[in-house]
């Protein structure tokens, strides 16, 4: 079905701004600062996980300043809702990380199910040591683990939905130039 785009319109007129393009800046400067400073001598294997790790990863990579090898992976479990579902794996790694160290980026530790999962995945598939970078965590008390938390985090989130820098409303809004949350969610 197509989107209503009179809704979508509606929905960035609307939305409360959490966080300014020039925060989100500031944040991943902060996030590559301590990547740099840990993962220099790592060689890792660096996934972006699409779609939402996208931007994010795309702004992030040039301020990292060591040799790296860069692919990506799909998993979804939200597919244009706000809720989330059954986790499912459009694309799993290509690229061999056998006895390499990873690092997972994506745009939002949410209940964690994605993230939870992509880390299992990468220790079973022979990673030495899986790290993990995301923009946003959300602050509630629904992580699929209670000690579940990224290696690197750019900023947190109140319990809200939330779009921009990667993350969708309906699929749309990845690009909004901010995080902002839906009025009402
Ligand atoms: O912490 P969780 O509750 O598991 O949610 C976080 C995940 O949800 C989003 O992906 P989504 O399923 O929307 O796929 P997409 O990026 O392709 O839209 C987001 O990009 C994270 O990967
Ligand atoms: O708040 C959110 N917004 C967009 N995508 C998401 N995926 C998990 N949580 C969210």
């Amino acid at each position: 079905m197509s989107a209503d785009l009179a809704h979508i319109r509606q929905i960035m007129a609307e939305a409360d701004c959490l966080y300014t393009d020039a925060q989100v800046e500031a944040a991943i400067d902060q996030v590559a600062e301590a990547i740099n400073g840990e993962l220099a001598e790592s060689n890792p294997v660096v996934f972006c996980v699409m779609n939402g790790g996208l931007i994010f990863a795309g702004k992030l990579l040039p301020k990292l300043g060591f040799p790296l090898e860069l692919s990506y992976l799909h998993a979804t479990r939200y597919r244009s809702e706000t809720t989330g579902g059954e986790l499912f794996w459009k694309a799993k790694p290509e690229i061999s990380f056998i006895d390499r160290e990873v690092l997972i980026i994506d745009d939002i530790l949410d209940e964690g199910h994605t993230l939870s999962a992509i880390i299992e995945f990468c220790k079973h598939a022979g990673a030495t040591k899986v790290h993990t970078a995301v923009l946003i965590d959300k602050q509630h008390d629904r992580k699929a683990r209670p000690d579940l938390k990224a290696n690197y985090v750019g900023l947190p989130c109140e319990d809200r939905f939330i779009f921009g820098y990667g993350m969708d409303y309906k699929g749309y809004w990845r690009n909004a130039a901010g995080i902002f949350a839906v009025k009402g969610l």
